[in-house]
Parts: structure tokens; C-alpha cells; sequence
């Protein structure tokens, strides 16, 4: 008789190995070479990718790791860990990190699963909003490595959580901590990660999870409409983004009369790149240049219990 033994296989982005030209590069060539992420012709966007994207960009934003990182590594690579350990001491099954770019990468976290005798695989994927670009890319990275497998297990993939009771309320006690500490801002604003205008056109319904979080957490916190606002950052490319893009939004609100602000990012379950330095550090920076007084970036959820008693939840529901 066949078994019944589930594992979890946790899924985030992925990051550089080292916060050098080389080693960003490689990271940038295998991320953005993913059609998902990137849908141009592939033989225009080979020669652009290889002959302009990554010599520019690569040295320029080496830079920008170095300045986020930490002791252990990448905060996005130190964060998922400590996320998959606190996650594997509160379930009584394997645990195991995989990332959809670099190391480390699905096929090893999937091998070590499948070492360990698992039959039932229950992929969480963390991010909370479904985009094509994100978890659709981690469906394509499994199958990828399923290809090379004689026998496969059973399938359970959690598509998002942008609304999930137990999400909505750890953002929640998390926002309230901000408060408490720094006063209530004029202005609470929620800057989710963009992507192509023309991917949601299409058929992506990302915008509409980022908006069923939005105003869940809004609902949660008992804000009314001139208290909390949703953006859009990390633009890429030249087409149009979902908008308002935030970093217009940040040189904009002082003029409005916005001095104080509170800004998070509930569309990263960890810290990395995107909020550190752009929202933290980037965006602050225009916000008082423009005339605003206080600023303040509300973590992402990482490692705090309520984030992964909220993941235990999510992967028993599956059992
Ligand atoms: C949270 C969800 C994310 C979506 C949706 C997303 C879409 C998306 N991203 C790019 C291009 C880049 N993203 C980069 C970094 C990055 N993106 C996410 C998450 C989402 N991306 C994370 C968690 C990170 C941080 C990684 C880290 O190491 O800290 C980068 C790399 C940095 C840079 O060069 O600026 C790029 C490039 C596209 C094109 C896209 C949708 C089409
Ligand atoms: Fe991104
Ligand atoms: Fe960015």
C-alpha cells in the first residue's frame, strides 16, 4: 500500500549568492531570461539582455546588495531560512527551501523532499497575491524538475493567500505595533511589487489581489478612505506598470499636505532589495526631499510567529 507522508516545499524569488558583479549577474541572467517574468521574443531579448541589461545593470545593483546586506547573506536568503526552520519545529513533516532563481534551487529542495520519502508534496509559495510572473513561474519550475523524475507525488499548491484570515491578521498586529510606537500617520501606504499594465490586461489577476488585501487590511485596522493608499513600485522596463507608481506617489504627498507616513510592503513575506533599500531607503529619501517630515517603513512579516503560525495554518489545511 502506498503511503500517505506530506512535505513542504517553501518557495520565495531567490537572490544573488554574494553582493558582487558576477555573482548578480548570473542571478539576473537566469531570472530575467524566465519568458514569466520577461515575455519579449526570446532572440530580441537575448541580445538586449546579454548586450545592454546585464552589463549596466549588474555592477549598479551589486552595489545596492551590498548595502542591505547582512552578516548571514541576503536578507532575503537569511529571512526564508529562518522562515523554513521556525516552520519545520511547528510541523511534524520535512520542511525544505527552494527558489525559483539561484540557490538554493527547486531541484535540490524537491531531491532532498523526495530523499526523504515523501508522497505528497504541498508547495507554498510565498507570495501572497497570485501574479503569472511569480507563482505561475514557480508551477513551471516544478514541472521542470518533474520531468526528470520516473515517479511523482501527490500535488497540493497553495495559489495565494491575499485574503486568508490569518494573514490579514498578522499585517494587522503588525501595523498596530507601528503605530503604537511611532504615533498614528497621516497616511498609511501599501506598496505592493508591479508588473506589466499589459500582464494584468491579459489576463493576470494580481491587481485584484493586491486590492482584496488592501482592503481587508483596511477593513482589519478600521481606516477610512483619505487614511491609507495603494501603490506600485520596482517599474522594470519601459512599458506601462500598474500605477501609481510609488516613488511618484512619495515625491507627490508632502505638496498634498501628507507630512507623516507609514509605508509597508504587504506583497513581500520577507525582507530583501525591494524593501530595504528601495522603499526604506530610496523612497524615504524622496519623500523629505519632497517636504515630508516623517517616515517610517514597517517590516515585512519574515520570521514573527503570527507570519508562521499563519503558514502552519495554510499547509494543514491541505492535510
Ligand atoms: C512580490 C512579488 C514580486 C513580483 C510580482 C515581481 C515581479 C517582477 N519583478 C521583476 C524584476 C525584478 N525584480 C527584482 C527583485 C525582486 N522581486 C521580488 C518579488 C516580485 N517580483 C523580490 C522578492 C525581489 C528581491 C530579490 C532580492 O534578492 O532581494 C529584480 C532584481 C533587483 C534589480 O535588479 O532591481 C528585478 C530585475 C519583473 C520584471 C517582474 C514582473 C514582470
Ligand atoms: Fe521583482
Ligand atoms: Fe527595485
Amino acid at each position: 500500500m502506498r503511503q500517505d507522508k506530506p512535505g513542504v516545499l517553501l518557495v520565495n524569488l531567490g537572490t544573488p549568492d554574494a553582493p558582487t558583479t558576477p555573482a548578480v549577474k548570473r542571478y539576473l541572467k537566469q531570472f530575467l531570461s524566465d519568458p514569466r517574468v520577461v515575455d519579449t521574443p526570446r532572440w530580441l531579448w537575448w541580445a538586449i539582455l546579454n548586450g545592454a541589461i546585464l552589463p549596466i545593470r549588474s555592477p549598479r545593483v551589486a552595489k545596492l546588495y551590498a548595502s542591505v546586506w547582512m552578516p548571514e547573506g541576503s536578507p532575503l536568503m537569511v529571512y526564508s531560512k529562518r522562515q523554513r526552520d521556525a516552520l519545520a519545529a511547528r510541523l511534524d513533516m520535512p520542511v525544505a527551501l527552494g527558489m525559483s532563481y539561484g540557490n538554493p534551487s527547486l531541484k535540490s529542495a524537491l531531491d532532498s523532499l523526495m530523499q526523504q520519502g515523501i508522497t505528497r508534496l504541498i508547495v507554498l509559495p510565498l507570495y501572497p497575491q497570485f501574479s503569472c510572473s511569480t507563482v505561475a513561474a514557480v508551477w513551471d519550475g516544478i514541472t521542470q524538475v518533474f520531468a526528470g523524475y520516473r515517479s511523482l507525488p501527490d500535488v497540493s499548491f497553495i495559489r495565494d493567500y491575499a485574503e486568508h484570515p490569518a494573514y490579514i491578521a498578522a499585517l494587522r498586529a503588525s501595523v498596530e505595533r507601528s503605530f503604537a510606537q511611532h504615533g498614528k500617520p497621516d497616511l498609511l501606504v501599501m506598496s505592493y511589487h508591479g508588473i506589466p499594465q499589459r500582464f494584468a490586461d491579459e489576463g493576470d489577476d494580481y491587481p485584484q489581489r493586491c486590492r482584496d488585501t488592501t482592503a481587508a487590511l483596511t477593513a482589519a485596522l478600521g481606516l477610512g478612505e483619505g487614511e491609507m493608499m495603494m501603490t506600485f513600485q520596482s517599474r522594470f522596463g519601459r512599458e506601462p506598470w500598474l500605477t501609481p507608481y510609488t516613488d511618484e506617489t512619495m515625491r507627490g504627498l508632502p505638496a498634498k499636505g501628507v507630512k507623516h507616513i507609514q509605508i509597508m510592503s504587504p506583497g513581500f513575506s520577507a525582507d530583501c532589495l525591494e524593501t530595504l533599500e528601495e522603499i526604506s531607503e530610496q523612497n524615504r529619501e524622496f519623500f523629505i526631499h519632497a517636504g515630508g517630515t516623517k517616515f517610517e517603513y514597517i517590516p515585512a512579516l519574515n520570521e514573527d510567529e503570527a507570519h508562521i503560525a499563519m503558514m502552519a495554518e495554510l499547509v494543514n489545511a491541505q492535510r
